[in-house]
């Protein structure tokens, strides 16, 4: 179900500009997680480093047993084959056209024949929409199109990880949400680990299992969805609430007196809206890796702070639980497949607490036109 990623103690430099130090977070196997901060916090660079591009200056990157930053050349060229990545502009070959561009992995890492290159190249671009495009050239094409054969390309080998760095940058909010879409239905398809990096607030809130927010050179917070939708962390609501209002300034973080300034005049960052549902697959199936609130936890020996998983309307979403997967199980076995055992979070499948079912109906493929 993926693999897990394991970061300890991990620090990065540009000569005398430390962009983070300290960093230590497992991103759960087969789980959907966000990465979240200010511009210029390092996020790329974090995803750079995941996946060996940038060589971190201190700590570890541990794939399985492998760990990354002291692999050599031949085993970190093995263990990249572990990865897709969607870059922010899908970084395709000009030149060529979108089948080619997708067949560019297969041809330069395998030694598949012709007419299997096409049938998995095809299968990929069924996927995410694009059958039809096969010929055009990435100027032809929309941002949104670019992005989606990027994930074609990055899913051709069969990765156990995605990393994808802002897939909403340059999109409209509908076709954000369709984009999200897909990634809710291949996550519950294959076999991967997802970490998203994105600035989008709506996708943040209701696309992942476990969010993490960069800020000041650390890793703030990592942890369930629910856990930083109900935090009481003041950069975590600021961010969260997209508001002017906290620790997070122009530039990167405000000086005191900014800071005693807001607090004389009572200003603050207000409490964060009611956690709203989480975003399923189209055809109404729970993914396996959905977790309950709060198993991360247990799971992972965090005490969640104070208030934690306790939203603006009252709602327990640990308490919850119960109630809402007796209901979605129901509902998932009108459609098809045993319900989720435990998995290796805790103890169950799922989504939200009881406010929305699933959008059942027919299954559909991912490939949603956007
Ligand atoms: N190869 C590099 N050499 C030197 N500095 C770099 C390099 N790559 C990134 N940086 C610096 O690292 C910092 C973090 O950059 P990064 O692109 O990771 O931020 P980010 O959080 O992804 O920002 P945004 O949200 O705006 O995309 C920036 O100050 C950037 O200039």
């Amino acid at each position: 179900m993926g693999v897990e990623i394991r970061v300890e103690g991990l620090t990065k430099a540009f000569g005398s500009q430390t962009i983070w130090q300290d960093v230590s977070l497992t991103i759960p196997s087969g789980e959907i997680s966000v990465l979240l901060g200010p511009s210029g916090t390092g996020k790329s660079v974090f995803l750079k480093s995941l996946v060996g591009l940038l060589k971190p200056n201190r700590g570890h990157i541990w794939i399985g047993d492998r760990d990354l930053p002291y692999l050599s050349e031949g085993q970190l060229y093995e263990t990249r084959k572990l990865f897709g990545v969607l870059f922010q502009d899908g970084a395709l070959f000009g030149s060529m056209n979108l089948f080619d561009n997708i067949a560019f992995p297969l041809r330069e890492h395998t030694k598949k024949s012709e007419s299997e290159i096409k049938r998995i190249v095809m299968e990929k671009m069924d996927l995410v929409g694009l059958v039809g495009a096969e010929g055009k050239l990435p100027g032809e094409i929309s941002g949104g199109m670019k992005k989606r054969a990027g994930l074609a390309r990055a899913l051709v080998l069969d990765p156990e990880i995605l990393l994808i760095d802002e897939p909403d940058s340059g999109l409209d909010p509908v076709r954000t949400s369709f984009l999200n879409q897909v990634f809710v239905d291949l996550n519950a398809q294959i076999n991967a680990t997802f970490l998203i990096v994105t600035h989008d607030i709506n996708t943040a809130r209701t696309l992942p299992d476990n969010i993490g927010l960069l800020f000041r050179r650390e890793l703030v917070m990592f942890g369930p969805r629910e856990m930083l939708l109900s935090s009481e962390e003041p950069v975590v609501r600021q961010f969260l609430n997209a508001s002017k209002i906290g620790p997070i300034g122009m530039s990167e973080e405000k000086d005191i007196s900014e800071l005693e300034a807001e607090a004389n005049m009572g200003l603050e960052a207000g409490k964060l809206p009611p956690i709203p549902p989480q975003q399923m697959p189209s055809n109404g199936l729970i993914r396996p890796t959905q977790h309950a609130p709060g198993a991360w936890c247990a799971a992972h020996g965090v005490t969640p702070p104070p208030g934690s998983f306790i939203d603006e309307l009252g709602r327990n979403w640990v308490e919850e639980w119960p109630r809402y997967v007796a209901s979605m199980s129901a509902v998932a076995g009108q459609h098809a497949g045993p319900p989720p055992g435990p998995g290796p979070q805790g103890p169950g499948p799922q989504a939200g607490p009881p406010m929305g079912g699933p959008q059942g109906g027919r299954p559909q493929p991912p490939g949603a036109r956007y």
